[in-house]
């Protein structure tokens, strides 16, 4: 399945990166800085990730890369400028971080991520913040906060701001291509839902989806991007 004049929406962990233990861990497919590269001469090319903007610079040297961030709070270049596209205020949520063993905050500025991956033990750091969770409902609710789960994480981030409000205010700027949305996360799926009917969609790996496609990982990624560099026959 190929998309003639296409605009690329791309994720970036678990899409372009293999999931690591760690965020700062999780290098690119050697492939993908250059078939990014080679894709950017030719087609619209965005990364759309749950990390901030300038978290990927140190992972992806790909100066100019178009890059919405926070799953929308923010929209930059890579090394260039980075603005943020809502107000938020996690002040009062700093001051009643859980204590959960094992559990550890990345602090993005716009949303926290609570990780239990590689916690001693997953599934009770996991409960743990459930628990936390329900007891800082309230706080959220005042907040104008939600909780979105993820690969081994909680994301805390301003209420109604997703992927799917994301691509669609990009895909505004380019109204005669075709999205082609690549992601392997659940947070991945508002923007599944949101381009239904009017592009290309793929979900990366398994698990129940909205997406029309599916990419076995990210091998199967950078190896269906590529054939948007072969010429097209005449
Ligand atoms: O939208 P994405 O580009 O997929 O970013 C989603 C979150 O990715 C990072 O966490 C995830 O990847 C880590 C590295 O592989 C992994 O250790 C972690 O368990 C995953 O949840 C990142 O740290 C988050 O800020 C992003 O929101």
């Amino acid at each position: 399945m190929r998309a003639e004049n296409p605009v690329f929406f791309l994720d970036y962990d678990g899409t372009l990166a293999p999931i690591a233990q760690r965020p700062e861990e999780a290098f690119p497919h050697p492939e993908a800085p250059r078939v990014l590269r080679a894709l950017m001469e030719r087609h619209p090319v965005y990364v759309v990730t749950g990390r901030r903007v300038r978290g990927l610079e140190p992972l992806l040297p790909l100066p100019g890369l178009p890059v919405v961030g926070g799953h929308g709070l923010e929209e930059g270049v890579l090394f260039g400028e980075v603005r943020p596209l809502f107000p938020v205020d996690l002040g009062p949520l700093r001051a009643r971080l859980p204590s959960c063993p094992g559990v550890r905050v990345e602090d993005k500025g716009f949303a926290l991520a609570l990780h239990y991956r590689g916690a001693e033990d997953e599934e009770k750091a996991r409960a743990c913040l459930e628990a936390w969770l329900k007891a800082v409902e309230g706080l959220l609710e005042a907040l104008g906060l939600e909780a979105l789960p993820g690969k081994k994480v909680l994301e805390l981030k301003p209420k109604g701001v997703d992927k799917g409000q994301a691509v669609l205010r990009l895909l505004g700027r380019h109204p005669d291509h075709t999205p082609v949305y690549i992601g392997d996360d659940t947070t991945d799926e508002a923007a599944f839902l949101a381009l239904r009917g009017r592009g290309l969609t793929f979900k990366v790996g398994e698990g129940p989806t909205a997406a029309q496609g599916r990419l076995k990982d990210v091998e199967e990624v950078l190896a269906y991007l590529q054939t948007y560099l072969r010429p097209t026959s005449l």
